[in-house]
């Protein structure tokens, strides 16, 4: 099967930088259709930079890359971005509508859908992340958390090929991370979506089939969930979080709390919280 998206000696290079400096180096991968790839690295590494370039925002110094067989160029970009969703970190800069729904409606206006399916698509999008509620509100005036699950229903509205997330559920607590996640499978389930999602978080990755490393504008490593978390402690050093009970042990450990030394699931931890304190 060819695959949908195929990039090959992806070099990138800021305007302002100097010749012999690249943001992007010699970066080769391609993904199948339906695949779920995470891309994972440090701040800085060039992973934001990556997923420009893959839509056509950003334009590369040298190499190739193909979306769904057409190859990128001024020509084709136009056509490559209707393949893909983008929902970047902070979702400000993408919202376009007054309203919330005015906003899920967007993509689909410009792809000419009828007025009626149109209403249906928005309202099941709004429902399938929970902001039902807010349909008539204006986006500006929602929290981040909330403007992520807005543009991820513009996402879900517009059905796209292919869905590139940029950290798009930094701004969720853990439960509305789940919710989202599980809302993606379901879209797959439904669709041969791929997806390419670049995230720090653990749960994230873990559902991918595959997970590219970034490190230094490089393509560092490429495997399984189960080939990049046999990393174990180094995890932190490809630039992905730590699970959340190990991070909340340490903290409790910098307070001077005595916590256990072997690895907690996160219902482990809430149960020695419970006992940590009725013990006292
Ligand atoms: N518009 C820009 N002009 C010049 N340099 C930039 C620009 N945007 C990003 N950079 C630089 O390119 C490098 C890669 O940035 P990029 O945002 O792609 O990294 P990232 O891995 O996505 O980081 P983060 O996890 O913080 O989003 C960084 O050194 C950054 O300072």
């Amino acid at each position: 099967m060819s695959p949908i998206i195929d990039v090959e000696h992806l070099n990138y290079r800021y305007p302002q930088q100097a010749a012999d400096q690249l943001t992007l180096t010699d970066i080769s991968f391609s993904v199948a259709p339906g695949e779920w790839v995470a891309v994972v690295g440090h701040n800085g590494s060039g992973k934001s930079t990556l997923a420009k370039n893959l839509n056509g925002l950003l334009a590369p110094e040298s190499g190739t890359i193909t979306v769904a067989g057409q190859v990128l160029s001024a020509e084709t970009v136009w056509d490559v971005r209707r393949q893909i969703g983008m929902v970047f970190q902070n979702p400000d800069n993408q919202f376009v509508g007054a309203t919330v729904e005015d906003d899920v409606a967007f993509s689909l206006e410009n792809q000419g859908i009828p007025r009626d399916e149109m209403l249906t698509r928005v309202a099941q999008a709004l429902k399938q992340v929970n902001m039902q509620d807010f349909a008539t509100r204006e986006p500006a005036r929602l929290s981040g958390g909330q403007k992520q699950r807005v543009a991820l229903a513009g996402m879900i509205a517009a059905r796209p090929r292919i869905l590139i997330l940029d950290e798009a559920t930094s701004m969720l607590d853990p439960q509305g991370r789940a919710e989202v996640l599980q809302t993606i499978r379901a879209m797959k389930a439904n669709s041969e979506l791929t997806v390419l999602s670049i995230t720090h978080d653990i749960d994230e990755a873990a559902s991918a089939n595959r997970i590219l490393v970034i490190n230094d504008g490089h393509l560092e490593e490429a495997g399984t969930p189960a080939e990049i978390f046999a990393h174990g402690e180094a995890l932190i050093n490809l630039g992905l979080d730590m699970p959340y009970a190990e991070r909340l042990k340490a903290a409790l450990k910098r307070q001077g709390v005595q916590v256990p030394t072997s690895y907690l699931t996160e219902k482990g931890m809430a149960d020695w919280l419970w006992q940590l304190r009725s013990n006292k």
